[in-house]
C-alpha cells in the first residue's frame, strides 16, 4: 500500500465536506517514482492535480502556530484557500495528533527556539516524520519528500534557516528510534507523557482522576479515526430503506442498532455531496452518541410517557441545530430553540430548511430567562450544554491545545447556571434531558449530583436507555465480560468505539 493511499484514507475520515473530492494524492502531482494509489486507479480521469505538498506545508505550520496562540482551526481552515483547504485539514490533524511528541522533539534537537515561522514548519515535519510502528507505509508521507518538501517551504520563507531545517530534520531521521525512545520515556508525572499521549499534562492528570482505569486507552483514543455516521430522516423513511439506497449507490455500511435506531455508520467516509437524498433533507451527518438526545427527549421511557402531538419543547443550547432537528423528526412538536451565538443559530435555521423543518429560533442568553421567556411551561427541556468538547478530540484534534485549566471550573459554573434557570420553566411531570460532550466529570456526573443536591423537585429516574458518561471506547470501556468501569457504562453501547465522549441525565420534575 502506498503512502498514497494513507493520505486519502486520513481524508475520508474527516467529516468536513467542501472540497473533498478535488484532492489527488500529492505523489501523483510532484513524486513520478510513487506508487499508484487507490484512489487513482478508482478515478479514471482526474482533473485536477493536488498542490504541491511544500504549500500545504506552509498552510498547516501557520494553522499549528495559530492553534498554539489559541485559535480554533475550525476557523483557520474557514479562511484557508479552497484549493488547499482538504489537504491542509487532513495534515493539520495528523500534526494536532502528535504534537506533544513534535514540541518535545524540537526542544531536544532545536533547544534555542527558531522563529515562529522556522518553529511551525519544524513541528509539522517532526509529526509527519513520526514513526508510529506501523511499518513501511505507515507515515503519510515518504521521510525524503516531507525533509525535501519541509526545506523547500523553508526556502520560500526563510532561506536563511533553509539548512538549519535540512540539519535537524536529517539528524532525527538519523536517531529515529532512539530520540523518539528518549521523548516518550513516561514516568509517571513527567514530560514524557506529553510526548507519548499528545495532550497536555493537565488534561492527562484529569483524566487520570476522572477514569483511573481507564485514561489512558480515553488519551489513545482521542488520537485515533471516528468513523463517519449517518442519521437517517425518519420523516423521510426507514434506517433499512436508506441503506439500501447506499448500497445502490455503492456506499457500504451498517445499521448500529437499538441504541440509535436512525444511526448507519459508513465503512469509510465519503463527501455529503455523494450520500443519495442529502440535499432533499433524506440524510444528515451526526456521531451515534448525539444522537442519543432525540429519544431520550420525546419517545416513552421507563416511567416517562412519550411527547404527546404538539408538545412544547425548549432546545435551548441549539446550534448549529443536530439535535433540534432530530427532535423534529422524531415527534411533531412546538419546537423553541435558542442560541447565544447569532452566526451559529443561522445553521440552526439552514439545517431545517434542508430537512423540510420548522422552529421558533431566538438568539438569546438562555440563563436570562426574563428577555425571551412568555411564561408557558415546557414539557420538555434538552440542554446540550455548552462544554469542554473533551468528548469529541477525535474530530476535534485542536481542542486539548485550546483549553486552559481553568477553562473546566468556569464551563461548569455556566453549565449550573443554564440548568438553575431553566428547571422553573418546566412542567411538573416533565423532563429536562442535561447533555455534554465531555469526559470529565465536573461536567457530567458531579454537575447533575450538585444540581439534585440543590433541587428538592428534581429526580433521575433509571433508566434502560444508555445514560451517565459515554466513553469512546469498545463496550464503552468495560472489559466484555467484566465488570463495568463506571456505574454509568453498566448499558455498554457495543464492541466498537463507535461512540463520541459524551454524558447524559435525565431529570424529571416531581410531580405536583
Ligand atoms: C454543544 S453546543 C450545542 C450543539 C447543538 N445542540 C447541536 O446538537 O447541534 C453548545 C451551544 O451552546 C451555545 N451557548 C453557550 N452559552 C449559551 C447560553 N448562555 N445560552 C444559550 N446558548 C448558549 C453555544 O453557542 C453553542 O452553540
Amino acid at each position: 500500500m502506498g503512502h498514497c493511499v494513507r493520505i486519502a484514507k486520513s481524508l475520508q475520515c474527516q467529516v468536513l465536506p467542501a472540497g473533498l473530492e478535488g484532492l489527488l494524492p500529492y505523489t501523483e502531482a510532484v513524486s513520478p517514482t510513487a506508487k499508484p494509489s487507490s484512489v487513482a486507479s478508482s478515478s479514471p480521469a482526474p482533473a485536477k492535480l493536488a498542490p504541491p505538498l511544500h504549500k500545504l506545508l506552509l498552510q498547516v505550520a501557520d494553522a499549528v502556530q495559530a492553534v498554539r496562540a489559541g485559535r480554533s482551526l475550525t476557523e483557520l481552515l474557514a479562511q484557508c484557500p479552497a484549493e488547499l483547504r482538504p489537504g491542509t485539514q487532513s495534515l493539520s490533524f495528523h500534526v494536532l495528533r502528535h504534537l506533544g511528541a513534535a514540541e518535545a522533539l524540537r526542544a531536544v534537537l532545536a533547544p534555542k527556539s527558531p522563529p515562529p515561522k522556522v518553529e511551525g514548519l519544524l513541528l509539522t515535519a517532526l509529526a509527519l516524520l513520526w514513526d508510529q510502528g506501523g511499518g513501511p507505509g505507515s507515515a503519510p508521507y515518504a521521510d525524503h519528500t516531507v525533509v525535501d518538501q519541509a526545506v523547500s517551504a523553508v526556502r520560500k520563507r526563510m532561506p536563511a534557516s533553509a539548512g538549519f531545517v535540512n540539519a535537524v530534520l536529517r539528524r532525527f531521521l538519523r536517531e529515529r528510534a532512539d530520540l523518539q525512545a528518549q521523548v516518550t520515556a513516561a514516568e509517571a508525572g513527567t514530560a514524557g507523557e506529553v510526548a507519548r499521549y499528545n495532550h497536555p499534562r493537565w488534561w492527562i492528570e484529569k483524566l487520570q482522576a476522572d477514569w483511573p482505569e481507564v485514561w489512558d486507552q480515553l488519551l489513545l483514543a482521542n488520537n485515533s479515526h471516528p468513523p463517519m455516521t449517518l442519521r437517517v430522516n425518519a420523516r423521510q423513511g426507514s434506517t433499512a430503506e436508506y441503506l439500501q439506497r447506499l448500497q445502490a449507490a455503492g456506499i457500504a455500511a451498517r445499521v448500529l442498532g437499538p441504541l440509535a435506531p436512525q444511526a448507519l455508520v459508513l465503512e469509510r467516509a465519503v463527501p455529503v455531496s455523494s450520500l443519495p437524498g442529502f440535499a432533499e433533507g433524506a440524510v444528515s451527518v451526526q456521531d451515534a452518541a448525539a444522537q442519543l438526545a432525540g429519544p431520550l427527549t420525546v419517545l416513552a421511557q421507563d416511567g416517562l410517557p412519550a411527547l404527546p402531538a404538539g408538545a412544547r419543547v425548549l432546545d435551548a443550547c441549539s446550534a448549529p441545530g443536530g439535535k433540534t432537528a432530530h427532535l423534529l423528526e422524531l415527534a411533531d412538536l412546538d419546537l423553541l430553540a435558542l442560541d447565544s451565538d447569532a452566526q451559529r443559530l443561522s445553521r440552526v435555521q439552514d439545517n431545517l430548511q434542508r430537512l423540510g423543518q420548522q422552529a421558533q429560533l431566538k438568539a438569546v442568553d438562555a440563563r436570562d430567562t426574563a428577555s425571551w421567556w412568555d411564561g408557558r411551561l415546557f414539557d420538555a427541556i434538552l440542554l446540550d450544554a455548552p462544554c469542554s468538547a473533551s468528548g469529541i478530540v477525535r474530530r476535534h484534534p485542536d481542542v486539548r491545545w485550546l483549553r486552559r485549566p481553568s477553562d473546566i471550573a468556569q464551563l461548569a459554573a455556566i453549565q449550573a447556571q443554564l440548568l438553575d434557570a431553566l428547571w422553573p420553566l418546566l412542567k411538573p411531570g416533565g423532563r429536562l434531558v442535561y447533555a455534554t460532550c465531555s469526559l470529565f466529570k465536573a461536567e457530567g456526573e458531579q454537575q447533575v449530583d450538585a444540581f439534585l443536591q440543590r433541587q428538592s423537585d428534581a429526580l433521575r429516574p433509571a433508566l434502560q436507555a444508555v445514560t451517565g458518561h459515554l466513553l469512546p471506547l469498545a463496550h464503552n470501556g468495560a472489559p466484555p465480560d467484566g465488570a463495568p468501569p463506571d456505574a454509568s457504562a453498566s448499558a455498554s453501547p457495543g464492541t466498537e468505539a463507535l461512540f463520541d465522549g459524551f454524558f447524559y441525565a435525565v431529570l424529571s420534575k416531581r410531580a405536583a
